[in-house]
This record gives C-alpha cells, structure tokens and sequence, in this order.
C-alpha cells in the first residue's frame, strides 16, 4: 500500500468512491491522490457532478471510502467503520455548509455549546459564548435562527464549527445562499478565523473570486484531480 505523509493534515493515497447499486455500480471518485499541510487555504472547484462534494464527505469521513488510503489530521480514516469515523470526526472536523443546518428549536448558544457539550467539554457554554462575541454576534446569542438573517445564520455555524478549535475546517459553498455583500463579509470571517485558530481551510466553492484568495486551488473533473496549483 502506498505510503501516506505522516505530518500532512490530509493524506490521500488512491482514494475512491463507488456508489449506486452492485449492478450498476457509479464511479464516483476515480483515485484522488491528496496531501494537504496543515495551516494551508485550499479552494476546490469543478463543475457540477465532478465530485467536490463526494470528495468532502470522504475526507471528512461522512461517507467512507471505497478504496484507497486517508490518514486526516493524525488519524487513519481507511479502516475505520461509520462509529469509528464519527468519533474520528468530533474535534478533528469543523463543517460550514450552504444551508446552514442550525437547528431551529436550539437558540444561537446552544447550537454553538450543544456538540461541545456531546463531546464532554466542560467548558463548552463559555467557549461558545466567547466564539459568538468573535464573530460578532455577542448580542444574538439567545436568539433562534428563525430570529437571524442568513448572514447572521452562517455566522454561528461558523462558530460552530470553529469553536471547538478543530484543526480542519471545511466549508461547502458557505456563500451559495447570500447575497455578495454578506457573502463577502463571511469569507473575511471564515479566514480570520481559520488564521486565528491555526486550522487547515478547504472551500468547496464555484466563486473563482474566492478561489483566488485561497494559497492553492485544485480543481476537479470527472472524480479526478485535474489541476492543483499552490501560489
Ligand atoms: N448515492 C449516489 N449514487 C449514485 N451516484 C451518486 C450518488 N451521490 C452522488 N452521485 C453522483 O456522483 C457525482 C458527483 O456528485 P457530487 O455531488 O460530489 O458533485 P459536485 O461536484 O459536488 O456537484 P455540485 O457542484 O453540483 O454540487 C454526480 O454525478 C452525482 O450524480
């Protein structure tokens, strides 16, 4: 088996995704080979249906793979099972996504303390409470999304995600569903705090705007690295 970087935030050997059904099996990821250092801002672009999305969810372990070899953030991704991935997952991954995925009954703070309190932190009120001030929504914090404007919504799940200081964060389309102004704005926010907190960023995104911002773009074609460029 081909040996993966030991230091490096992400290490992908050959990795591939097969879904569908054992009769009409779909080929989705064709052999990614991968590695991503830690501290680095990576922007994944493609065209709709290359497999960005898939990608993510192999790398941050929702979805297992079908082959290959993953080592993310020290652990090894390759053997495990789905209980072994989600456990993996709790502190390593922080995950912004386009539609937010707040939960409505849950007020900003609890949206923000409710997994840190899962995963036994002790401290976890406090952490969010200070994460909510560093995204600016100190006077917010007991309001429930309904009560938000989408900007406002990303902003806690970028506080979410970032709160527990995970050393990988990943964003799927974090803009998609905001207007340019706010979509700028979360941006600016989501690399203040990947720098402020030392993380790894990966931005799946079609902006070629905020691609440009981030220190290495690959690109994706059919289930296939077909460029990667760090400047
Ligand atoms: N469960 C599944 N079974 C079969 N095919 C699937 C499954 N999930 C995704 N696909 C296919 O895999 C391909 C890659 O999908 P993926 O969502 O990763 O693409 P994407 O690059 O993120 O696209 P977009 O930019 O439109 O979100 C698509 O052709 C999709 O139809």
């Amino acid at each position: 088996m081909p040996v993966t970087s030991p230091e490096a935030a992400i290490s992908a050997r050959n990795l591939t995704l097969t879904l569908g059904t054992p009769s009409a099996p779909v080929e989705i990821l064709k052999g990614i080979d991968l590695d991503v250092m830690p501290g680095e801002v990576v922007a994944l672009l493609g065209p709709s249906g290359s497999g960005k999305s898939s990608l993510m969810a192999v790398l941050t372990g929702l979805e297992r793979a079908s082959g290959g070899s993953l080592e993310v953030a020290g652990a090894d991704f390759s053997d495990m099972d789905e209980d072994g991935l989600a456990m993996a997952r709790r502190g390593r991954i922080g995950i912004v996504l386009q539609a937010f995925h707040l939960l409505p009954t849950m007020t900003a703070i609890e949206n923000v303390a409710t997994p840190m309190e899962l995963a036994g932190m002790a401290d976890a009120r406090e952490r969010a409470s200070a994460e909510l001030d560093a995204v600016g929504l100190g006077h917010r914090k007991d309001h429930y999304p309904a009560q938000l404007s989408g900007g406002e919504q990303q902003r806690v799940a970028i506080a979410r995600a970032t709160a527990p200081r995970p050393p990988l964060i990943f964003a799927d389309e974090p803009t998609g569903n905001l207007d340019a102004a706010t979509g700028h704005a979360i941006i600016d926010l989501l690399f203040a705090q990947a720098r402020d907190t030392g993380a790894t960023l990966f931005v799946i995104t079609h902006d070629v705007e905020l691609a440009e911002r981030c220190g290495r773009v690959i690109t994706i074609g059919d289930g296939r690295i077909a460029s990667d460029v760090t400047k």
